[in-house]
């Protein structure tokens, strides 16, 4: 067996996602595995360097997970040849620039969304990691949550007959701060910081709707603040400048409609965070982040509507859960994963920075349709 060393510089490792989902979910929990194995003999050896504005937090993260490199000086990192590929999880509006320099330093390179806080700083990455010939990659982890690949099985499978319309429900109350503490960083509810729920999801709407279904041909959305005072990490308040709920229509190729609303101001009456209900003329589907139920056409019930009488009908109990049919990994791993062999072996990839591109420019699109009331066409994007 041969092993194959890939360091990583991994930014923004002090933040939830970098921490949680990137350092310890994917790439700590590969080392755990004994590191990715190709197949063919060899198996990738993944080597996190920490990089990061905060010495002390660095430190304490490294220590308590047994890692020896870490440093806040991220041009050093990049100037470092043995640095096989530069990862960015910081807040948005940081990253645009550290991709760049990692980009200028012949990294390959891996990110969290929105690629950059506009579609021309979006494209322009897309084109300069292009022209540098590195690889690149953004995440796109919803492709690779348990409830989305089964639905993915259903549309491929011809479960759906043809598809109508989709929708998404997303979101769960953000605590404003005051009398309990906010479950989310207060940089998201101010544009000024790259916040903003449509700047967020927007992106993750784009590549699930045209991976699944088809690609977002027009948006017509409608953004609001509805909580406009809240309390950041050190108890002051502020005033909450970006939006934190955004309703989006988006016609899809095939003449399908999606509907997805999300919200951060909105209590949970759903089986989890986020909810897709695909309707066809074969059969319906309600996927979530793990589970998905269906319905066929032939196991429809047949509802007369009469507000004098109570329903009577177990509507809910009339649908079936898709078995799992194997085990499922973390998404953000799965894709990790994807990406280290693309980078070492050169194998298929799609999700990279024009991808990314398109999630930004849908956001940038909802934003502005919100802002001129006016549904907009999305054009197909050049490099
Ligand atoms: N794919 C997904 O499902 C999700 C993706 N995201 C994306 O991940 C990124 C990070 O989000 P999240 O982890 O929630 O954010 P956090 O606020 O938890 O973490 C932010 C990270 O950025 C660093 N940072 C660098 N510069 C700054 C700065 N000027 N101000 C504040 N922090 C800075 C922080 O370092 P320090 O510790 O020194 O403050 C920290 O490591 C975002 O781009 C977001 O869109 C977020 C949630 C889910
Ligand atoms: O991108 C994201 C996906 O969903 C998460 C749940 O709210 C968000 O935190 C996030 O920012």
């Amino acid at each position: 067996m041969t092993r194959q060393t890939v360091r990583i510089a991994m930014n923004g490792v002090t933040g939830r996602m970098g921490y949680r989902q990137h350092l310890v979910r994917s790439i700590l929990a590969l080392r755990e595995q004994g590191g990715l194995d190709l197949g063919d003999g060899t198996v990738i050896w993944p080597e996190p360097v920490l990089v990061g504005r905060a010495e002390h937090k660095l430190r304490a993260l490294a220590e308590r997970h047994g890692l020896e490199h870490w440093n806040t000086d991220l041009d050093a990192v990049l100037a470092d040849d043995s640095i096989d590929i530069y990862f960015d999880a910081q807040v948005t509006a940081a990253r645009e620039d550290a991709v760049k320099k990692a980009i200028a330093a012949g990294k390959n390179l891996y990110c969290e969304k929105p690629t950059a806080t506009g579609l021309d700083g979006a494209l322009e990455l897309a084109r300069l990691a292009d022209e540098a010939g590195v690889k690149h990659g953004v995440v796109q982890d919803k492709l690779f949550l348990p409830g989305l690949l089964k639905l993915r099985r259903l549309v491929e499978g011809g479960f759906f007959g043809r598809i109508l319309s989709v929708r998404g429900e997303f979101g769960y109350w953000v605590f404003e701060g005051d009398w309990q503490s906010a479950q989310r960083p207060s940089w998201n509810y101010r544009a000024e910081d790259g916040g903003g729920i449509a700047v967020d999801m927007f992106p993750h709407w784009e590549y699930v709707l045209h991976e699944l279904f088809g690609r977002v041909r027009t948006v017509q959305a409608q953004v609001t603040t509805h909580v406009p005072r809240r309390w950041d990490e050190s108890g002051k308040p502020y005033e909450a400048t970006a939006d934190d709920a955004a309703y989006g229509i988006f016609q899809l190729d095939g003449g399908i409609v999606a509907q997805i609303n999300s919200s951060w101001a909105v209590r949970v009456h759903r089986d989890e965070l986020v909810e897709f209900q695909v309707d066809g003329t074969e059969g319906s589907a309600v996927a979530g982040l793990r589970g998905c139920r269906v319905q066929h056409r032939a196991a429809t019930p047949k509802p007369v509507w009469n507000p004098d009488v109570p329903t009577t009908e177990p509507f809910r109990d009339q649908w079936q859960e898709v078995p799992d049919n194997g085990a499922f990994d973390s998404g953000f791993k799965a894709q990790w994963e994807l990406f280290l062999r693309h980078v070492v072996r050169d194998e298929p990839w799609r999700w990279d920075l024009a991808a990314g591109a398109r999630g930004v420019q849908l956001a940038e699109l909802g934003l502005r349709s919100s802002a001129e009331g006016r549904r907009l066409d999305v054009p197909e994007l050049g490099r």
